[in-house]
């Protein structure tokens, strides 16, 4: 058997339904990963910088969008004053009924290289749980696979959001799209509110209750529409197009391609929607990734088994 300080040879999406389900708990009918959320619903406007740039559908005219929000992790009663991830996904409701998906998280990094070093940690994760493995196994396992480190360190430095407003929301992989000459470009993409980034203080993450972002949020929004501007950064040679693990330099040149409205929030509507990343418009297409890659079949098992109440 292998040893739980290295990454596993192989992951497979059933895998991460399994670790998952062993982390949190059975909770039949529920997504197996961000499982606790809310719904939000408004438009998207895209720039005529982005229309005269790209060559895609996501930018001919202002769009219907669906948005969830959500603490990462297979547990519907998660703390969301931990020092955790949070998700944001948005369904894009395109004209002659294309769609475009994203989903993103407020960490800019992922925790692995590939989807092996992210089970690794999720194993040991589980095994330190049930008193099989140590902190100390777990350090082990990050000085043979640092780059699943990154985000657990970047978690402990930094305070999470006060709301789902006020945080920033990295797209983690790379993405093509067509520009307007026909040619390729790799890029990522940032979620950036309006409001700007607001934290919680250390004092208030001690006091607040493991639910209050569905409230802040539907209070934020009734005080008045809610705004991101959607940046693209644009890689150059030499940035890693396939490494989740990997923040690409700050100097980037960013295009703002357009405003995400939020005009509501709550309701049903987000339940049979299955956000999965891959499935993207024309002139947008995936890299390879492999973690942009297993999100698919993961997404997919997951939706299967809510659907069912499984
Ligand atoms: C090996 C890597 C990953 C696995 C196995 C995984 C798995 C999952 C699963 C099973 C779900 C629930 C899907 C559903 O029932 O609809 C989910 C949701 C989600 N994931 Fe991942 N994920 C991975 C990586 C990522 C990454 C890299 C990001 C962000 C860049 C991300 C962001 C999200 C978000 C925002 C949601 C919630 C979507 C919603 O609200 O429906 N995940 N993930």
């Amino acid at each position: 058997q292998q040893a739980i300080t290295q990454a596993p040879t192989s992951a497979t999406a059933n895998d991460f339904i399994e670790v998952f389900q062993q982390l949190s708990g059975e909770h039949p009918g529920i997504r197996k990963g961000h499982a606790k959320g809310v719904c939000a619903a408004g438009t998207f406007q895209p720039s005529a910088t982005a229309q005269a740039r790209f060559d895609t559908p996501l930018f001919s005219e202002d769009t219907a969008i669906t948005v969830r929000f959500s603490m990462g992790g297979g547990n519907p009663n998660a703390n969301e004053a931990a020092n955790a991830p949070r998700g944001m996904a948005v369904l894009f409701d395109l004209p002659n009924s294309n769609q475009h998906k994203i989903a993103g998280l407020t960490t800019p990094m992922f925790a692995g290289k590939n989807p092996e070093q992210f089970l690794g940690l999720l194993r040991i994760n589980y095994a330190i749980a049930q008193g099989e493995a140590t902190a100390a196994d777990r350090e082990t396992y990050f000085k043979n696979n640092p780059e699943a480190a990154h985000q657990g360190e970047w978690l402990q430095n930094h305070q999470p959001a006060a709301e789902y407003t006020s945080a920033n929301y990295f797209g983690i992989h790379t993405f093509y799209t067509t520009l307007t000459n026909g040619e390729l470009q790799a890029f990522r993409w940032t979620l950036v509110p309006q409001a700007g980034e607001v934290l919680l203080t250390e004092q208030e993450q001690q006091k607040l209750p493991h639910s209050f972002l569905a409230k802040r949020l539907s209070d934020r929004i009734s005080q008045g529409a809610v705004t991101y501007e959607w940046h693209w950064h644009l890689a150059e040679s030499g940035d890693p197009l396939n490494d989740p693990s990997q923040v690409w330099p700050k100097d980037r040149e960013t295009v703002n391609v357009g405003t995400l409205t939020l005009a509501e929030a709550g309701g049903e509507a987000c339940t049979p929607i299955n956000f999965d990343p891959n499935q993207v418009t024309d002139g947008i297409s995936a890299s390879q990734d492999p973690v942009l890659q297993i999100r698919s079949p993961a997404y997919a098992i997951s939706f299967g088994k809510r659907l069912q109440k499984q």
